[in-house]
């Protein structure tokens, strides 16, 4: 479910962006047409320009859909509709083999074992595609009606029935891969993939709809590149959330009234020495998840370790506590189900209050509660991390009255 909301929010813009586009390109404004003897270029520089970028990171998928993606463009504009010929296979349905197949690998680098290996595959899901392709145009494939039905008269001079098949197979793959890992890189490589069949329509103003759509296209990748480089920056790896860099440079925005929380899971060591460091992780992402949905306008940050950060900016303690009481609880109750850990349980004595029970096999039910300390700038603590020390300080104060419990420092 978390997966879909991911791959929605993360490939929509991007689809909205595209058909966007085509429909300025369909609009074939008389504008727009003045300008499209100026375009033939512009696509080679934008995808050249995108594909260095893409370098420069080690996007080296990236940097081979770039190329793809001009390929049919290229043949288009120097050799005519080549795809056309019935006696010559689509090139963007072999091209959509070899990034679908891609879009299962990982970014390899450039180092040149790797990228001659990067090119290896792709020859070989290109050969593969051709293989099946042939075979397969060469029997009756009378399943096929429907399709063919539904392609005539509209589509059937660019695309047959099986073009059609193979590409909605070859999309369903892509989608499938983006589904399971719907990262930023994946989700704008799985959009790129969706010209390739454009390129192979041949209707109005198609030349123009693929420049511009490979302008766009060529911004999507800049731009994911961009947003992946700013959730390392500043997102934690571990739990998604931000991460203190993300906080040093969000206190740079605060105003004069402002209240810090430290937050800290309880007995933490002896959950990681009783369950191992990946049901630690797990707990951690858990626990984390429930910082950011605190309520009250506070942004949690994860500060390091299993230390959280809270701010409340524009706000005083009293106005807060009741939303921290609140979180605190929510945690305490929450059975946060955690895979069993692989290695056997050591026994520990009982010094944490982190309880256990079984539930189904494989899977267990735990509990972690968290300590919390409060601080607001004042007068006495007007830096920001004078006022986090303070917060340390009541966090401290939480500890020892004994822990999952709220305790402020003024
Ligand atoms: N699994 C996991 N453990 C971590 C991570 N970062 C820090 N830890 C562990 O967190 C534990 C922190 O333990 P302590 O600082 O002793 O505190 P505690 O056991 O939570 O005890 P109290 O804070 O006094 O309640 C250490 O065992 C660290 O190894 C992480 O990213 N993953």
């Amino acid at each position: 479910m978390q997966n879909l909301q991911l791959l929605a929010r993360r490939t929509f813009p991007a689809l909205i962006l595209l058909t966007l586009c085509l429909m300025v390109a369909q609009s074939a404004h008389p504008w727009l047409l003045r300008w499209s003897g100026q375009l033939t270029y512009l696509p080679f520089l934008a995808m050249g320009c995108a594909a260095l970028v893409a370098i420069k990171f080690s996007r080296s998928r990236m940097t081979l859909y770039c190329v793809l993606l001009l390929l049919p463009y290229a043949a288009q504009l120097y050799s005519g509709q080549l795809w056309l010929n019935p006696d010559i296979v689509p090139l963007p349905l072999l091209l959509m083999a070899a990034m679908a197949w891609l879009l299962w690998d990982k970014d390899r680098g450039f180092a040149p074992v790797n990228a001659l290996l990067g090119l290896i595959q792709i020859g070989m899901a290109i050969a593969i595609a051709l293989l099946l392709y042939t075979r397969l145009a060469t029997l009756s494939l009378n399943w096929l009606a429907p399709v063919q039905q539904w392609l005539y008269p509209t589509y059937s001079a660019h695309f047959s029935a099986l073009d059609v098949s193979l590409y909605a197979i070859l999309l369903l793959t892509a989608l499938l891969r983006i589904g399971l890992s719907p990262t930023n890189n994946h989700c704008v490589l799985f959009v790129s993939l969706l010209l390739l069949p454009l390129m192979q329509w041949h209707g109005p103003h198609q030349l123009l709809s693929i420049q511009i759509s490979l302008l766009a296209m060529a911004l999507l990748l800049l731009l994911s590149v961009i947003l992946d480089s700013h959730n390392m920056a500043f997102r934690d790896e571990l739990t998604g959330i931000l991460s203190r860099r993300a906080l040093m440079q969000y206190v740079q925005t605060l105003g004069k009234k402002y209240v810090v929380v430290m937050a800290d899971i309880d007995h933490f060591k002896s959950f990681n020495d009783t369950y191992g460091h990946d049901v630690g992780d797990q707990v951690l992402r858990l626990v984390a998840s429930r910082m950011t949905r605190v309520t009250g306008g506070g942004k949690a940050f994860r500060y390091g370790g299993e230390e959280f950060t809270l701010i409340f900016p524009r706000r005083e303690p009293a106005q807060i506590l009741p939303h921290l009481e609140a979180l605190r609880e929510d945690i305490a109750n929450y059975q946060m189900v955690i895979r069993s850990p692989d290695r056997p349980q050591k026994k520990t004595k009982q010094t944490t209050k982190s309880r256990s029970k079984k539930s189904s096999p494989g899977k267990q039910n735990v509990q972690v509660t968290c300590s919390f300390g409060v601080a607001e700038r004042s007068s006495k603590a007007g830096e920001f991390m004078a006022v986090m020390k303070q917060a340390d300080m009541a966090l401290y104060d939480a500890k020892k009255a004994g822990r999952n419990c709220v305790k402020t420092r003024t």
